[in-house]
């Protein structure tokens, strides 16, 4: 579904990612780890055009990335639910949820605020709510509804289960292997819980000072026994 070949970014001067190769294919869920500062968010944004400087190659679906600008590539059927989630403070849960909506083409399938209510029943008794008044764990379920509304091809998540309490993160994995087996066509999610990753995706890669260290089956993983004390321990 998407694939990125020898990626570099900067922000200006600073060189962040160095020969990032990377696939997902239709129907994958995949993880990116890492420490803090290793590359995941700028990653994610590299691959949307939402901040870094990129070069190499990016393709969505067999189509060169290129030229093409965020709002297009969002069209295309790419969502990014940031890490720090910009839920809009003063307005409702109903409305932020349906500003996702907007980031569809005008012709794409988009989800209506009832489809989303059944998919994220937590939000149901929140509708009217601010989006201020809303804890972590439910600005976390509105950001990820937020970003399904659009009906994303390639769903992406960045650190959804950072600073939630437990039983939250297991609410949020439940969520997020519902959207998987209920049409979210891809997933990539970067985090640096590996519990939460390794219950919500397929396979992963590990990123390192901007470079791929590691990439393979959680089975694959695990047996590499050093990779969680080189890569991941903070
Ligand atoms: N807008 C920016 N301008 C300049 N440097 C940036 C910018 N955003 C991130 N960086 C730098 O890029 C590097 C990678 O940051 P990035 O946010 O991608 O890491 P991360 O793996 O997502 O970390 P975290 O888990 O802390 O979010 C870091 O050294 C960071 O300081």
């Amino acid at each position: 579904m998407i694939e990125a070949h020898n990626l570099d970014a900067f922000y200006g001067q600073s060189h962040i990612l160095h020969s990032i190769d990377f696939h997902l294919a239709e129907g994958e869920s995949v993880a990116l780890l890492g420490r803090n500062g290793a590359g995941k968010s700028t990653f994610l944004k590299s691959l949307i055009d939402a901040g870094p400087t990129v070069t190499g190659q990016v393709n969505l679906l067999g189509e060169d990335l290129h030229q093409i600008q965020t709002h297009k590539r969002a069209q295309m059927g790419m969502a990014l639910v940031p890490e720090d989630r910009r839920i809009f403070p003063m307005l409702t849960v109903a409305q932020n949820i349906e500003i996702g909506g907007h980031a569809a083409g005008k012709n794409n399938p988009r989800y209506t605020l009832d489809d989303v209510v059944e998919m994220f029943p937590m939000l149901k008794p929140l509708l009217s709510r601010l989006g201020y008044q809303l804890s972590g764990g439910q600005q976390q379920m509105l950001a990820i509804a937020r970003g399904i509304v659009s009906h994303p091809r390639l769903l992406m998540l960045d650190e959804p289960a950072e600073g939630l309490a437990p039983v939250i993160v297991d609410e949020l994995a439940d969520t997020v292997n519902a959207l998987r087996k209920g049409g979210t066509r891809g997933m990539i999610l970067t985090e640096q819980n590996v519990d939460f990753a390794r219950q919500t995706t397929d396979r992963l890669y590990v990123l390192d000072v901007g470079s791929v260290v590691f990439s393979g089956t959680w089975p694959e993983f695990d047996a590499n026994t050093d990779l969680i004390d080189r890569y991941l321990v903070l």
